[in-house]
């Protein structure tokens, strides 16, 4: 809602996939067909994840990839909140909502917005890392694509005027210290026609943020 560029191609790819209706909803679908709508919620994560700090203990004594040493028994501490706006983990535009940067062009398929690239689970760390990565992952990016799938094709959503930055609470979740406040109404353009889509290869989102790379 805060960033209607990337609204307009959620909504753009969602109308076009799946015509308005909720039919073609399948697994494939979800996990092949919607890139732009996975790297929208993978960025969402990256900048706000819902567990945003964490403890481990280590089991055996260890040297880390800087030299730190560390003794079994020791607790680490790291912030996935911190990592994930870290330049040096994910560029000068850490900071900014870039879904494109999970995105990668894919010539066989010639979806608009290319192909969804994931990221090692060590440098996204929103779902943790190594044998206690979170179980229900998958499961949780296919119940997001399927809510923001079904919203979408319905209803329009905005942010109300002069709205706040919103802030958030510090906890072992990451609440917002007060309610997001959005107008919902329902959407009267029906989906998007596919002639609404980026005309020109020149003019696609995808490349447009590749061009700005050196
Ligand atoms: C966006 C949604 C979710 C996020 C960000 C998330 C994140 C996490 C994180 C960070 C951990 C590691 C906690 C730790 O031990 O330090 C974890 C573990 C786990 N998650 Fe999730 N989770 C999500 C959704 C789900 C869902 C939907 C399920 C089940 C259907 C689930 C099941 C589990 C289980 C069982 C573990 C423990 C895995 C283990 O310790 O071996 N999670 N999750």
């Amino acid at each position: 809602m805060a960033n209607p560029r990337v609204m307009r191609n959620l909504v753009q790819e969602i109308d076009h996939v799946l015509h308005g209706s909720t039919e073609h909803l399948t697994y494939e679908v979800l996990q092949n067909r919607l890139p732009y709508a996975k790297a929208v919620f993978h960025e969402t994560l990256r900048l706000h994840p819902p567990v945003p700090k964490n403890i481990k203990q280590a089991v055996a004594d260890d040297v880390l990839p800087d030299g730190t040493r560390v003794y079994a028994g020791d607790f680490i501490g790291y912030s996935n909140w911190c990592m994930g706006r870290n330049k040096k983990v994910w560029g000068e535009d850490a900071e900014q909502f870039v879904p494109e940067r999970w995105l990668v062009p894919d010539p066989e398929n010639r979806a608009i917005f290319g192909k969804f690239k994931p990221e090692s689970q060590y440098k996204f760390v929103s779902f943790n890392a190594g044998p206690r990565l979170c179980l229900g992952q998958q499961f949780a990016i296919l119940e997001a694509l399927v809510t923001t799938c079904v919203l979408l094709q319905r209803y329009q959503f905005r942010l109300t005027p002069d709205h706040p930055v919103p802030q958030v609470k510090g906890s072992v979740t990451l609440p917002m210290k007060k309610p997001l406040m959005a107008t919902v109404s329902r959407r009267t353009d029906g989906p998007l026609p596919a002639s609404t889509l980026v005309a020109k290869a020149s003019e696609s989102p995808l490349e447009a943020h590749f061009a700005k790379e050196p």
